[in-house]
């Protein structure tokens, strides 16, 4: 199988799973065929299940292929069996997670998150551009986080792996403009996948060693409650991201950026409507450590300032 003409050829990377997954098969199933998916995992090993989503689109408009975005070995051999090397929309998604206080976390760990969020990412890029700046287009899509715009107790290095992406793409945007290659960061909240689930899994095998015992409690006692709860409450389905980065890859001037949870828009512009950086700083403490009555109240306040219904009154007055 390969693309056809005026097919549009989308590599994806990580899709063994959560959005990525989710992502190469909405795309595949596009009514009106303008995506020919090259669908990459590092371990084909985990084929199976997207092979099952994917149905009848495989081997059809879904192509599923090896790359690990750590390896320069592993990006070569996979753009070398694409034709003519030719990517049309590059979406970086593979990415990992890390909590936890960073006096237990180790430096191999530590720049893991950076080689596999921030550096699998340039390299793939790197990878794409000079096709895409011969044939003077193209699209880069990363999926950033609300976590690149704003940090995150106990996310510290994940949070700046995530940032380093947001400035990485702002420097380039501008010169990648004057190639007609656009540069499109999605920017979700907590997502439902095996995401928080592989974090769990790393803290249920850590003793924390080097951390203080205070910083272990509330890590313990006072994040992972609220964070669980936040992934209950306010966590978007795979799908939903993955039907607001298809959105992006079929704007004719695509958006630089796209928050995908409404939610988080007024956590995020806090930094901005106070330049001092304690508004945010504060607010956050708040709803960390008064976790609890105040916590509950605070996020339903927020749900309320953004909730849909909330919105729709007051843009479209009836
Ligand atoms: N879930 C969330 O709450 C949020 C997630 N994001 C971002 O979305 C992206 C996708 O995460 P999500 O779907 O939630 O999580 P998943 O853990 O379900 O998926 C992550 C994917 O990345 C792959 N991956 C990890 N390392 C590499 C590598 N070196 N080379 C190639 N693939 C790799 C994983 O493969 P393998 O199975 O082999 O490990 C897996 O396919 C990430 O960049 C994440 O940071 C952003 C905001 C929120
Ligand atoms: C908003 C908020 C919290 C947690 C947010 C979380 C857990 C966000 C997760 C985002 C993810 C997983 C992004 C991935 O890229 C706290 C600190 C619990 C309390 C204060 C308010």
């Amino acid at each position: 199988a390969m693309a056809s003409g005026g097919q549009r050829v989308v590599l994806i990377t990580g899709c063994s799973s959560g959005i990525g997954l989710r992502l190469a098969v909405l795309l595949a199933q596009d009514a009106k065929k303008r995506y020919y998916v090259v669908a990459t995992m590092r371990d084909l090993r985990k084929k199976g299940r997207l092979e099952e989503e994917a149905g009848d689109t495989l081997n059809k408009t879904l192509t599923i292929r090896a790359l690990d975005v750590c390896s320069d070995e592993s990006v070569t051999q996979c753009l070398d069996g694409i034709q003519d090397r030719r990517v049309d929309v590059l979406i970086n998604n593979a990415g990992i997670g890390q909590i936890g206080p960073i006096e237990s976390l180790g430096m191999p760990e530590m720049q893991k998150v950076f080689e596999t969020n921030f550096f699998g990412a340039v390299r793939m890029i790197k990878a794409v551009l000079p096709d895409m700046k011969r044939r003077k287009s193209g699209h880069i899509v990363v999926m950033s986080s609300v976590m690149g715009l704003q940090g995150i107790v106990f996310n510290d290095i994940y949070s700046a792996s995530k940032f380093a992406m947001e400035g990485f793409c702002e420097s380039l945007a501008v010169q990648l403009l004057k190639f007609n290659i656009n540069v499109s960061l999605i920017e979700p909240g907590p997502v439902n996948t095996e995401f928080e689930m592989k974090l769990m899994e790393e803290v249920g095998k850590s003793e924390f060693p080097g951390a203080d015992a205070d910083t272990v409690h509330y890590f313990k006692n006072v994040y992972l409650p609220a964070s669980h709860e936040i992934f209950v409450t306010l966590g978007q389905s795979p799908d939903t991201v993955a039907k607001a980065t298809a959105r992006v890859i079929e704007m004719s001037r695509p958006v630089f950026r796209c928050q995908t949870n409404a939610l988080y828009t007024p956590l995020v512009a806090m930094k901005y409507a106070d330049e001092s950086g304690n508004l945010s700083v504060r607010t956050f403490y708040n709803l960390l450590f008064n976790y609890g009555t105040l916590f509950h109240l605070s996020m339903s306040a927020l749900r309320c300032l953004t909730c849909s219904c909330f919105r729709r009154r007051s843009v479209y007055p009836s």
